[in-house]
């Protein structure tokens, strides 16, 4: 059982945080802060697949999901990070219902789909001690594609309705650079788009997610149904907080 992929089935908002320092450390103590979910990024991040595994073990204890970004919609990567346990995936520059659908096959095994058989050395079955893995693997992946293009929201409703997606995240800031408004995720064109999804997703019944660190906004966000949203990233939070230590004692220290 997946409590984060039920939880957005039901529409309980699931508050999260973005994890690029790829730390296992950091990751422990992000998980620990009360979270309901934690974006481990391996697109953006300098993730490679042992680091991530590092990090799933670090958080398992904890009452919070980790959800993994994979670098591509690549079936070997998609089978290589759920042999290692990561059972909330998210799939970045997902433009077509026929993308989303091999995602999805790439998450089963046949004969619903192609993912190949490792269970007896991989880390998502405990290595064979979780009996029936192969028959109830795919009742607890959670596979969340990300629309970040204005083609790919062109083909929401397709990409909607494939069996076994199982949430739209929509990736502002790629967005905005695809409409022409790079670096400028809150333009009013590129929230109105952002708006439009959501209010099609929520039609659809399809829970929707994002990342939006801008308080103001992320609370909009959630007034309008969001199911799963990062509220902020690891990175910020120790980048902006340490920048602003510094100017206080700086200014304190009567220093510019
Ligand atoms: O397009 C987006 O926005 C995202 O997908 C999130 C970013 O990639 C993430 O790296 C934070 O900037």
């Amino acid at each position: 059982m997946n409590p984060f992929k039920a939880a957005i089935g039901a529409r309980r908002a699931q508050i999260g945080l973005w994890q690029a320092l790829a730390s296992p450390y950091t990751a422990e103590i992000c998980a620990g802060s009360g979270f309901d979910w934690l974006l481990i990024d391996a697109e953006h991040a300098p993730n490679d697949i042992p680091l991530v595994l590092a990090q799933l073990q670090a958080t398992a204890a904890y009452p919070v999901e980790p959800m993994v970004r994979i670098p591509s919609a690549d079936a070997v990567l998609i089978k290589q990070y759920l042999d290692i346990g990561a059972r909330s995936l998210m799939v970045p520059m997902v433009e077509t219902a026929e993308m989303a659908t091999g995602i999805v096959r790439a998450t089963r095994y046949p004969p619903h789909g192609i993912r190949g058989v490792g269970s007896a050395i991989g880390r998502a079955s405990r290595w064979n001690r979780r009996a029936g893995y192969l028959q109830k693997a795919s009742e607890e992946i959670c596979v969340v594609v990300q629309l970040e293009t204005v083609a790919a929201i062109k083909n929401l409703h397709a990409i909607a309705q494939v069996e076994g997606v199982d949430g739209i995240f929509l990736g502002p800031s790629d967005l905005a650079a695809d409409m022409g408004y790079l670096g400028n995720a809150q333009h009013c064109d590129v929230q109105m788009l952002i708006e439009n999804a959501l209010a099609e997703l929520n039609k659809l019944g399809v829970p929707a997610g994002i990342l939006m660190a801008d308080e103001a906004l992320a609370k909009r966000y959630l007034e309008l149904g969001v199911s799963f949203i990062a509220v902020g990233t690891d990175i910020s939070l120790l980048a902006r907080g340490a920048e602003q230590l510094c100017a206080r004692f700086r200014s304190m220290n009567g220093e510019s």
